[in-house]
């Protein structure tokens, strides 16, 4: 009997559809299933997953069973589980509700905290007692329970915060102490551990800062400084749900309307581009002198907020600063301007700034959409209170961005497990040519026909025929 704990199964219908769908969306997936099917490369990989557990990451789980993997997965974040995926990957291909025969998830939207590190800690052993022997990370949650529990073990001493917010470490120290033993589990989990792939920037920071303290056990793949997976997350995947997200929630017509970007880093050419694309005069804000050259040469006005934030229709933050737009632009701004942020987590305006001003009057429009009213009678409209406007009023990247940033969480699983001697405990990115070969399963779906470098081509621009075809340190 398989464990597992999702909100309902009886949505795995519904979840089974939306991953067909999605299937076709992401060639990348596909064509690595079918590429590695006969060599069963991932057969012995126990694959313990921590990634939001949406309908793109279910067929990237289906894809690593495929690959001969066994998999257990939570989600990442306690409110980023779409509750049919999770039915869909417990129920399986060939399940029932009644008699489900897919993969263990404990994963449902609105997860306390201590629901989600209890899930985390199921995830993590298998029905037999053992652990897992790969990991695959976003965020660094599960990498963070295994190193702080062999520490923990190791030292008897309660671990120093691994947690920037209390009460979550308060909650994570609860299921050490109650889970650390004379058994040595942690320690015993870490040990059978042979690397992590992890997925975000956040994730990337901790190891690399716990692999400079010496802290690291086992080697890790940094999957987000792919280019094929950063590129693609941060410019085409912004590019599309900015939009998605803005007419989801508002339905406001972006042509005419001048629209304000802050930042102009990856996802700010993105967002910048779409609202471009939809008939809105862009203004950006920079501070980096070439990023706002950029700007200009892509034709777009660079000017300050505070030039702005009086005549302006749309504003949109994509600078992974905080504090960008305050409660003082906010009481500026024009009636019914739109407020959203797209960049780094919730604080990149300051809403509870603009909750203490006297008299402000918050008013719930629909989930995620606010009225904000000031004394003298005029509104502006704020986006999933300041989050992730893209997560919070649309459904995160379309499958085919997600296609290319999984395709990469494959190949480096793949790598670390049955390549293990060639990393020793370290933090590494994929080979370039692995990079381009991510690319390279999303061409055919898009029609794209490659020209070949002739040998003599090739020497002349030095690179092999087959690439690589770029330095590592070129930047696209
Ligand atoms: N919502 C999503 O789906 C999603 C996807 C990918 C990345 N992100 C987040 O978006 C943020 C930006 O990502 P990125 O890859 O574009 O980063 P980036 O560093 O490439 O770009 C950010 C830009 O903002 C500029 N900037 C910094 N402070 C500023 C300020 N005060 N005023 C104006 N400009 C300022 C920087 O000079 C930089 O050019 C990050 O927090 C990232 O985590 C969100
Ligand atoms: O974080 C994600 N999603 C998310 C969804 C809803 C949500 N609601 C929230 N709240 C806050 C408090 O008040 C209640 C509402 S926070 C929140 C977060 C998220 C990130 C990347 C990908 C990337 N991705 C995949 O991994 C697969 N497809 C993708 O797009 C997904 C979700």
């Amino acid at each position: 009997l398989m464990d597992f704990k999702v909100a309902d199964l009886s949505l795995a219908d519904f979840g089974r559809k939306e991953i067909r769908l999605a299937e076709h969306e992401m060639p990348g997936l596909m064509a690595t299933r079918k590429e590695f099917a006969a060599s069963q490369p991932l057969k012995g990989a126990k694959i313990m997953g921590s990634l939001h557990m949406t309908i793109q990451t279910a067929v990237l789980i289906e894809t690593l069973v495929a690959l001969g993997a066994d998999v257990r997965w939570v989600s990442c974040n306690i409110f980023s589980t779409q509750d049919h995926a999770a039915a869909a990957v417990v129920v399986g291909q060939n399940g029932t509700p009644e008699n489900p025969s897919g993969v263990p998830v404990f994963a449902w939207k609105g997860e306390t905290l201590e629901e989600y590190w209890w899930c985390t800690e199921q995830a993590l052993q298998w029905p037999d007692g053992s652990g897992p022997n790969m990991i695959l990370d976003d965020g660094g949650d599960a990498t963070l329970l295994v190193h702080k529990g062999a520490e923990f073990e190791k030292t008897g001493v309660v671990p120093t915060a691994g947690e920037d917010d209390p009460e979550e470490w308060a909650i994570i120290l609860d299921t050490l102490r109650r889970t650390v033993g004379p058994d040595k589990r942690w320690t015993k989990i870490a040990e059978g551990i042979k690397g992590v792939t992890e997925e975000t920037t956040t994730g990337v920071h901790r190891l690399y800062e716990m692999h400079r303290e010496g802290r690291l056990l086992f080697p890790a793949i940094n999957v987000n400084d792919s280019v094929t997976k950063s590129k693609f997350d941060n410019k085409y995947g912004c590019r599309h749900s900015v939009i998605d997200g803005l007419n989801r929630a508002t339905d406001v017509l972006i042509g005419g309307k001048v629209a304000v970007v802050c930042g102009y880093g990856d996802v700010g050419k993105g967002c910048a581009d779409a609202l471009r694309g939809q008939g809105a005069r862009v203004i950006v804000t920079e501070v980096d002198p070439i990023c706002a050259l950029q700007a200009a040469m892509d034709g777009f006005q660079v000017t300050t907020l505070d030039d702005v934030v009086g005549t302006a229709d749309i504003f949109v933050t994509c600078t992974g600063n905080y504090n960008i737009i305050t409660a003082d632009h906010m009481s500026k701004m024009k009636h019914q301007a739109i407020v959203s942020n797209i960049g780094h987590f919730d604080n990149e305006i300051d809403i509870a700034g603009l909750a203490r001003i006297p008299g402000v009057v918050k008013e719930e429009v629909k989930p995620q959409v606010h009225t904000w009213t000031f004394a003298d009678g005029h509104s502006i409209i704020v986006l999933a209170e300041g989050r992730l406007m893209n997560l919070g009023c649309a459904t995160g990247h379309p499958s085919f961005v997600m296609s290319n940033s999984f395709t990469n969480q494959v190949i480096a699983q793949i790598e670390l497990f049955a390549k293990t001697e060639n990393y020793p405990i370290g933090v590494y990115v994929l080979p370039k040519h692995l990079d381009e070969k991510v690319a390279r399963l999303h061409l055919d779906a898009l029609g794209v026909k490659l020209t070949t470098l002739s040998k003599k081509q090739a020497e002349y621009i030095g690179v092999d025929v087959e690439g690589p075809y770029k330095p590592d340190h070129y930047r696209y």
